[in-house]
């Protein structure tokens, strides 16, 4: 028998009441840091080595994948200390994985074949298409965007076609029409797309009383972490599964609900409460994550929304030094701002694993991981794709691949059929062939293949027409500068109009990467060595030395970086936020909408408390996203925070607002020295000559180090900031 007292160690009186509750149902209703999960992981091991519960019983939900691994060690690891008991039987995962397993176990029953596929967001969009058409649905009144939108939604409400009221509402009338010829189209293939598993795996139990009984029988104990964005179905299957007897813990935070534009429901909290027996609450208020002047930070900014839950966090942990705000002037000063403070976080002793860079939109990361490759800094991008690795992206450099050079067979083979223009994998195989067989490149197989007449007449028009359009990609792009070229190659080869098309979240991250690719090319310096090149050759080079780059290896130590909505539930100790401006955090979608806004809200909420040691903002004054430059407001979510707990970092120098502790104003000093001294070795009034500005006076010098940003007026060219390290300027 284990030793009680140990599974109740490193747990305060709150915890260890959820921890060692008698069975029944339990919400935990605590903010972040709190130790929630940590309750979960402590309850699993009481309820195993406590109460003698087998782990064949034991149910419990995450919200991500890695979630569900972790959860699993730390169990096991609590446990073996006390039992030798094996961990196989228990079921830990996201509701999708936990689903998919039920489906796959009694298909027969959810009336699946045995063999049956998932389809993922981009092939359910794409069936979506074709049915669309194959239906003479036309895509103006009728996106396909809109009609996967439709369909999922109706599925996480757990609604089936005939099940939706749609008398009053000839439009609804065609989109519940639309939304039962895919379904038809799925069962005849045996496809399940994501929120089908979900709602398959709640039908199953609904109508199938004698499986639901032998799993209710079985899941006894039912654990749920993160239930603030659990959906209607989740929340249903849920319920279904504990039926009379089982006992659920739930453990949650309203504030830190972020999925609301995924379906998730706030409300389930509180309908936990009453559609499940004697439910009792348990509140954590301490929080052992951050410091005081992060949690203060996080509770006065969230303190901003309104119908919330209400909770009382405090730390009994040092206070911290200050939130750091960084006013960067444009997007390339904040990442290198990043740099260099990451950089300090290093020569101090720090590990870069502890550093996370949290952004809202994965199109962010570009500039962020340009500058940590040019400093050398390993980082993986968590839940996403290095920038020059993401497919539209490499789509779009094949095309100005092929225009710099038509004998690039790899970026040939990437486009030549993208998009669709009804060149088939056997037109392919017949230009390999010929390739293989004459030793030619397979555009100039295109060019035999049609004299020597090897293929139908369809595939040679087609053929002729791809042809057609890389020749004059590249004949009227040739005098373009690079960026210019850029855009036009990625509007006029039919990639954006693709990308366009394909509506939804995915579509649209798509676009603004293309655009993302656009700005990169603008921003492009070249390089001394690459000096021979042409502009597109040397840009193309680098991009392929970037993506070729290895994404650390997963025992390597490297700066994380991620969206904010993949960063809920985790810890680092040194965080960054970047890119916290009205219009980019809160969205601009988010601006006009008090309830998107509040969602915007808990996204800064969740970032802010994912820092234990050290947080810092920054917004950048002016930035060029999406290949737009804007003037930007700092987000409102930084005026929201407690004056005394920030220090702001200004261009010239540090502004510190207020300290409330002597401590505070050492840090803050300590911090505001690497913008104040200077050894860059440049000084006002020097004369430079600049590649492309030609000659110039310094008139002003800020930051230092890899931050140095000059202020140069040059003749007759006007006056500009340059970041001193990148100018490549020359002293006259
Ligand atoms: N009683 C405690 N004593 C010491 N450390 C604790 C205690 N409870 C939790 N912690 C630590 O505090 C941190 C936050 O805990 P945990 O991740 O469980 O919080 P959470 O409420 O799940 O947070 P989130 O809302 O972000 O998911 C973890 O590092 C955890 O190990
Ligand atoms: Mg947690």
């Amino acid at each position: 028998m284990a030793d009680i007292s140990e599974l109740l160690d490193g747990l305060n009186d709150k915890q260890r009441d959820a921890v060692a509750a008698k069975l029944g149902n339990y919400l935990v209703l605590a903010g972040a840091g709190s130790g929630k999960t940590r309750v979960l992981t402590h309850r699993i091991a009481w309820l195993v080595a406590v109460e003698g519960i087998s782990e064949g019983s034991i149910m419990a939900v995450t919200f991500t994948n890695k979630a569900a691994t972790e959860m699993r060690q730390r169990i096991q690891a609590t446990l073996a200390q006390h039992s030798q008991q094996h961990l196989f039987s228990m079921w830990v995962g996201t509701f999708h994985s936990i689903a998919h397993r039920l489906l796959r176990s009694h298909y027969a029953d959810a009336k699946l074949p045995q063999d049956f596929q998932i389809l993922d967001s981009e092939d359910q969009l794409r069936l979506v298409k074709r049915l669309l058409k194959l239906h003479n649905y036309d895509d103006k009144n009728f996106p396909p965007k809109h009609a996967c939108w439709f369909i999922n939604k109706q599925k996480d409400d757990g609604l089936r076609p005939h099940q939706i009221d749609d008398m009053h509402d000839r439009e609804t009338k065609e989109w519940v029409r639309i939304y039962q010829i895919y379904q038809e189209a799925c069962d005849r293939s045996g496809l399940v797309d994501f929120a089908e598993i979900l709602l398959r795996a709640y039908e199953l139990f609904a109508k199938n009383p004698l499986i639901l009984q032998s799993y209710q029988r079985r899941f006894s104990q039912i654990l749920v972490d993160e239930f603030q964005d659990t959906n209607t179905i989740q929340y249903a299957w849920i319920k279904l599964l504990a039926g009379k007897t089982g006992n659920v813990m739930i453990v949650g935070d309203d504030d830190q609900s972020i999925y609301g534009w995924r379906g998730a429901q706030i409300e389930n909290i509180q309908r936990f409460s009453q559609d499940f027996s004697q439910v009792q609450t348990i509140r954590l208020e301490q929080n052992y994550r951050s410091t005081g002047n992060i949690l203060q930070s996080a509770n006065q900014l969230i303190a901003n929304n309104a119908n919330r839950l209400g909770k009382n966090l405090w730390t009994s942990g040092e206070q911290g030094e200050p939130v750091g705000i960084y006013a960067a002037f444009n997007e390339l000063d904040e990442a290198l701002f990043v740099t260099s403070q990451i950089k300090i976080w290093l020569e101090n002793g720090g590990q870069l694993h502890d550093c996370a860079v949290l952004y809202r939109s994965n199109s962010q990361s570009r500039v962020l991981e340009e500058a940590l490759i040019r400093s050398d800094i390993p980082y993986r991008i968590y839940g996403g794709m290095r920038f020059f690795e993401r497919q539209e992206i490499k789509d779009a450099l094949a095309y100005l691949r092929l225009v710099n050079n038509r004998h690039d067979d790899a970026a040939f083979e990437r486009v030549i059929n993208t998009p669709a223009r009804g060149i088939g994998e056997r037109t392919l195989e017949t230009l390999r062939q010929l390739t293989r067989e004459r030793q030619i490149t397979l555009w100039q197989a295109t060019q035999v293949a049609i004299t020597d007449n090897k293929l139908a007449g369809r595939a040679v028009t087609a053929l002729l027409r791809f042809v057609e359009l890389v020749n004059s990609l590249a004949l009227e792009t040739v005098e373009m500068p690079l960026f210019v070229q850029t855009d036009f190659v990625i509007k006029h080869s039919g990639l954006y109009q693709m990308y366009e098309q394909e509506k939804g979240e995915k579509g649209e991250v798509r676009i603004e990467n293309l655009e993302e690719l656009v700005s990169a090319t603008r921003e492009f310096i070249k390089p001394a060595e690459a000096e021979e090149m042409s502009d597109l050759t040397a840009f193309l080079t680098h991009a392929s030395l970037e993506a070729g780059e290895e994404q650390a290896s997963p025992h390597q130590s490297c700066v994380q970086m991620m969206t904010l909505h993949s960063a809920k539930g985790l810890e680092f100790p040194r965080v960054f936020m970047v890119g916290v401006e009205e219009g980019i955090f809160p969205s601009k979608q988010s601006l006009f909408d008090d309830d998107r806004l509040q969602e915007e809200r808990r996204l800064a909420y969740v970032g802010i408390t994912r820092a234990k040691q050290k947080l810092t903002i920054c917004y950048a004054e002016s930035r060029r996203l999406y290949n737009t430059e804007e003037r930007h407001v700092p987000s409102r979510f930084i005026n929201e925070l407690p004056q005394q707990c920030i220090q702001t970092v200004r261009l010239r120098g540090t502004v510190t607002r207020a300290y409330n502790q002597q401590k505070v104003d050492q840090s803050a000093v300590q911090n505001s020295s690497i913008f104040e001294q200077n050894n860059s070795g440049w000084r006002k009034g020097q004369k430079v000559k600049h590649a492309k500005f030609g000659q110039g006076t310094i008139i002003n010098i800020e930051g230092a180090e890899n931050n140095t940003r000059l202020q140069i007026a040059f003749q007759g060219q006007g006056i500009k900031w340059l970041i001193a390290h990148l100018a490549k300027l020359e002293q006259v």
